[in-house]
């Protein structure tokens, strides 16, 4: 897993924005060939969802041959209530990118069978080959979607009953009046979203500090759901300062620390992307023509995720070009 730590919310937003830009330019989706993106609710995205807006107004990427699936829905409200899941995604995102309207996804919280609707969403996202990658945020119990404590880690697109503090939280969207908040929703799964090809996970602010805590640091545990992601082979957390308010210092050193060997090695290197954003993945496919750097990205980058914590001066040695004596080491 990847933990990426910003100093703020704007950087976060930043971030997670020029992270699926390029990723759905590396990808180089077609009409026969879309790229599937699964996006969250919440208001944690409305930055990020600015600037994916701002990046197609300025012609820097095309949403054209996207595919999106939304995480959730409520049931019982309409489908043009100013807080349903649908006019919050066209009001913050939809209506200013060129998406065509026959690829965005979304589940009917008032469909006559919900389950069958549950059905139709997980059929839909299979005959597309499944998501490419799926941006979830989280609530403060570290739910994603509504995958509220308890959930099981198998779960797939149903129906749920929300959890009071949710009801609570969400309140702030309806007047502060929790009897107007919905009590059901339809979610797509924890299974669901973990069966992506990629996940990554938005979680600013000090008041899910403790869900980034049991998520990085403890097992994996259906009261935590998003520490599910875990067990993904490609998970990535993008947070801010603040939400690292309950980690260990260690483990932010040990994060913090592997962005900036990844950045030394390959951010520095010109590629034509920005280093700090490509996938691993991306950046071999991208050094080709020099097979010993490539092998090294590979190695330093299967390294990180086996070695020790770095000790302060290995830190400070990050920096130095000497880099096959600096992988040495870590594997020593
Ligand atoms: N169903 C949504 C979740 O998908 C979202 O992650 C969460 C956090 O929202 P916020 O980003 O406003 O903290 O809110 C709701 O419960």
């Amino acid at each position: 897993m990847r933990l990426v730590i910003r100093n703020d919310y704007d950087e976060v937003s930043a971030w997670i924005a020029h992270y699926i830009k390029e990723r759905i330019k590396q990808f180089q989706p077609s009409k026969d060939r879309p790229f599937v993106l699964g996006l969250p609710s919440g208001s944690s995205p409305i930055s990020f969802f600015q600037r994916l807006a701002e990046f197609c107004k300025a012609g820097e990427m095309s949403f054209e041959n996207v595919v999106t699936f939304n995480m959730d829905e409520y049931v019982g409200i309409p489908k043009t209530h100013k807080e349903s899941y649908y006019t919050y995604m066209n009001t913050n995102l939809f209506k200013h990118l060129d998406i065509k309207p026959e690829n965005i996804n979304l589940l009917d919280g008032n469909a006559c069978d919900l389950e069958a609707e549950c059905r139709r969403y997980e059929a839909k996202m299979a005959s597309l080959g499944g998501i490419e990658l799926f941006v979830c945020g989280i609530g403060p119990d570290g739910h994603f979607a509504f995958n509220e404590p308890g959930s099981s880690l198998t779960s797939r697109t149903r129906v749920k009953t929300l959890a009071y503090e949710t009801i609570v939280a969400n309140s702030r969207f309806f007047g502060g009046d929790i009897t107007k908040v919905p009590k059901v929703a339809l979610t797509v799964g924890v299974a669901t979203v973990m069966d992506a090809r990629e996940v990554c996970v938005l979680i600013t602010g000090a008041h899910k500090s403790v869900a980034l805590a049991k998520c990085v640091e403890e097992g994996i545990n259906h009261m935590w759901t998003v520490s599910a992601i875990q067990m993904h082979p490609k998970g990535l957390i993008v947070c801010d300062e603040d939400a690292t308010m309950e980690l260990h210092v260690k483990t932010v050193k040990y994060f913090k620390s592997i962005e900036h060997v990844h950045q030394s090695l390959i951010g520095k290197e010109n590629l034509g992307l920005q280093g700090e954003l490509l996938t691993a993945e991306a950046s071999t496919a991208k050094t080709t023509h020099n097979r010993g750097h490539d092998m090294l990205v590979k190695q330093l980058l299967s390294a990180h995720h086996a070695t020790k914590y770095l000790t302060e001066e290995e830190d400070e040695e990050i920096d130095t070009d000497d880099k096959p004596r600096l992988l040495k080491r870590r594997r020593s």
